[in-house]
């Protein structure tokens, strides 16, 4: 059901390393797809949105904007065991990303002469909430508790419309909204509720006049955030520019390292796992040990018969995109690991906490046998909207900073500066730039001694 990859026989290097696991064709393949959708959604704003959502989810709610009652309907009816684990991650998602808040720096250059630099949060953000194949209330807590942390003004959740909930998401996305105080959400789902994030809508476009909420335009927001499938993903990919985005979140993987001391059982419930969440999912042991590779390929069959989703898992498993490598020894399946930069990684070796310094590319790390990933999906503290596809090269997971700004403030006295100048008109006249250096000296052309040693006893302008 998995491919073996034998890499023993030689020694594989990057890049021929990043040529061995392939991700799933649909991955890249959404580009195409989405793009009338998005100008649809461009062009003709919530209509084409409620017309997507009928085509694609099969159902057309009442209005795109899910009402208060809705909200608070779906939290009252929400199971009491949902809602304490809700809780319970709720608060240590907050305190995990409570910690990620950065301080402001700044930096005494020069008697008189500082930067600072300040972080702002922005002020309007979307955050998508996938409901496809599975629902993922989990999936609201990492998104909105961050940006509640980071302190943004206004949060707007997007969620696919489902027909075994009157065309409204699905309640308990619904009452985790709620229980976030989250009043604005959307009925919408894919790359048309991307593109609503994005561009906004006007009040005229709405396509349905009867209802107060839909009448109002939707204002774009200023960062999209959120995971989903390889339609969201690519949707969040064309908008960059015009918005922020956190990473491309899609399409779920896990690679785990492991070495022959790793339980195999435990590692083929860890692929089953993330298997499960769609057939473009990833699943990939990276091991120096057959004999572990040999036991984990023996334990699928049978766990995967037994599991709900055995169809999707089966498919996922068998796709292009999960294998089972063996290789060499640590050193290259250390090496074949980062070249792969895996959403999720399991260390599953000796020492694996030394091991895991060695990772320089992954969405996050997970150390030992009682850190699996379904711990980090939901109740660890840490986020689950993590980069796939290899994004974990140059991206970082969700987390509070995504939603702030930083921008430096600098403050110069006159002394301050006149101190400096002589630096600055050189580098100016080396560019050719001579005004910039003008610019500089005219503060200085006018009798100045006094100003200058008035500049230098009171410190900056801001001071
Ligand atoms: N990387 C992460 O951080 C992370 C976290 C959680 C979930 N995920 C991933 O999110 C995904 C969730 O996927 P999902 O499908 O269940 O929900 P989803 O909400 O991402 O996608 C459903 C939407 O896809 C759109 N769609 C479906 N078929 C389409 C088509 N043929 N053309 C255009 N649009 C179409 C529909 O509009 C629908 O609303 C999974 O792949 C899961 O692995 C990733
Ligand atoms: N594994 C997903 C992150 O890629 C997150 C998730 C939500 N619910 C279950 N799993
Ligand atoms: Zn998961």
């Amino acid at each position: 059901m998995l491919q073996r990859i034998d890499l023993t026989g030689g020694r594989a290097r990057p890049p021929e390393l990043a040529t061995l696991l392939e991700r799933a064709a649909s991955i890249t393949g959404a580009d195409d797809a989405v793009a009338p959708i998005l100008t649809a959604v461009r062009e003709h704003g919530a209509a084409a949105v409620l017309d997507a959502g009928e085509r694609f989810d099969g159902v057309r709610p009442a209005a795109l904007r899910v009402p208060a009652d809705v909200l608070s309907v779906s939290l009252q009816g929400l199971d009491p065991a949902l809602r304490g684990a809700l809780t319970e991650m709720i608060e240590r998602v907050r305190k995990t990303h409570q910690a990620q808040l950065p301080q402001p720096a700044e930096t005494h250059l020069t008697p008189g002469g500082t930067v600072t630099q300040r972080w702002i949060p922005v002020r309007r953000v979307g955050l998508y909430v996938p409901g496809g194949l599975a629902v993922y209330p989990s999936s609201v807590v990492m998104n909105v508790v961050p940006a509640q942390v980071a302190g943004v003004d206004e949060i707007v959740v997007c969620s696919p419309p489902q027909a075994g909930n009157g065309g409204w998401p699905d309640p308990a996305v619904l009452a985790a909204c709620a229980l976030l105080g989250v009043s604005e959400v959307y009925a919408a789902g894919g790359a048309q509720a991307i593109a609503l994030l994005g561009y906004g809508s006007s009040a005229d476009s709405t396509g349905s006049t009867d209802n107060a909420a839909d009448a109002d335009s939707i204002a774009a927001v200023d960062v999209i955030t959120g995971p989903g499938n390889a339609y969201v993903t690519a949707a969040k990919r064309a908008l960059r520019g015009t918005v922020a985005i956190d990473s491309e979140a899609g399409p779920t993987e896990i690679a785990v390292l492991a070495d022959d001391s790793a339980d195999p059982r435990l590692i083929a419930a860890d692929l089953i796992s993330q298997a499960e969440h769609s057939p473009d999912a990833a699943s990939v042991l990276i091991t120096d040990s057959a004999q572990l590779a040999d036991a984990v390929l023996d334990a699928l069959p049978d766990l995967v018969a037994a599991t709900t989703h055995a169809e999707r898992v089966r498919q996922a498993l068998s796709g292009q995109q999960s294998a089972v490598v063996l290789t060499a020894d640590l050193d290259a399946a250390v090496a074949l690991t980062n070249e792969y930069a895996a959403e999720h990684l399991e260390i599953q070796t000796r020492h694996a906490g030394r091991i895991a310094q060695r990772i320089r590319n992954a969405g996050a790390i997970f150390l030992g046998p009682y850190s699996p990933v379904s711990l980090g999906d939901y109740c660890a503290g840490s986020n689950h909207v993590l980069p796939t596809a290899g994004g974990a090269r140059y991206s970082s997971g969700l987390n509070t900073t995504t939603f702030l700004k930083s921008v430096q403030v600098i403050d110069y006295s006159a002394a301050a500066l006149a101190a400096v100048a002589p630096s600055v008109v050189v580098l100016a006249d080396a560019e050719d730039l001579p005004a910039h250096g003008a610019a500089v000296t005219a503060r200085f052309d006018q009798a100045v001694d006094g100003e200058a040693a008035d500049g230098e006893a009171t410190g900056g302008a801001g001071r």
